[in-house]
């Protein structure tokens, strides 16, 4: 998989090298490039924002960079991923899909955001998703773009140590993941669940689906298909 990432801050994916996915990058399975919006502004000053038209708070992104930089990064078989707050919230689902795409590339915006027409004449040559990261926002697209991709690389057959792991986690399955315990079995006079230390895998897999389930009516009602599940 070739992933890119356009920002203004393209030194936000330094973290990229020391994570899974720059583990992936080693072994081949990942290409990533992080690219400087700013060497696609033309002008002396390299400006990348301007006043928003109809007025308003704060800075728009203009048009013309971007899609310069659009231009030469995306091939045709670029899927466009655009973070922004307003966009569809980002599920499993959605790490599972674009982990079977060919290319990725991240339009990372700052200040109020881009200027819609560039994701509007995009729609025209790629497949787009503005999505979002949750109910809440942050200044820019890099930290969407970082979660998003380790969400995906991660889900790439021959990256994760052992694949197992991943079908059994949190949302693969519509549940919250069960509560994990380690050695030692007594810590600060706090037990391990006897049925951990029993040795009885059909009653250990029992106990930590009833967890799985308890924790998510409780935590996630919005998940739960059905309670009486
Ligand atoms: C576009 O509308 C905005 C309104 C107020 C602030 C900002 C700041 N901002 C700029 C680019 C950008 C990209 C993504 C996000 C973002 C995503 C999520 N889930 N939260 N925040 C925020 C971004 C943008």
């Amino acid at each position: 998989m070739r992933i890119d990432a356009i920002s203004i801050f393209p030194d936000y994916f330094a973290p990229l090298d020391l994570s899974l996915p720059g583990k992936a990058r080693r072994a081949g399975l990942v290409d990533f490039t992080a690219h400087d919006l700013r060497g696609w502004a033309t002008d002396r000053h390299r400006t990348v924002d301007d006043t928003p038209y109809g007025g308003g708070a704060g800075m728009v992104m203009k048009p013309e960079p971007w899609g310069e930089a659009l231009d030469a990064v995306c091939t045709d078989a670029a899927v466009l991923i655009v973070p922004t707050p307003s966009g569809a919230p980002f599920t499993h689902a959605d790490a599972v899909d674009l982990s079977g795409a060919e290319h990725l590339v991240f339009a990372c915006g700052r200040y109020e955001g881009i200027d819609q027409r560039v994701i509007d004449h995009a729609a025209t040559r790629w497949q787009v998703r503005e999505i979002s990261l949750g109910d809440f926002v942050v200044n820019g697209g890099e930290v969407a773009a970082l979660a998003i991709i380790e969400a995906v690389v991660r889900l790439i057959p021959g990256f994760m140590g052992n694949p197992e792991s991943l079908a059994e986690e949190s949302h693969a399955d519509g549940l919250l993941e069960y509560p994990v315990y380690t050695k030692p079995a007594h810590w600060r006079d706090l037990d391990v669940p006897e049925v951990l230390l029993s040795g009885d895998h059909g009653r250990i897999a029992a106990w930590r689906r009833e967890q799985s389930r308890a924790r998510t009516r409780q935590r996630r009602p919005d998940l739960t298909h059905d309670a009486g599940e």
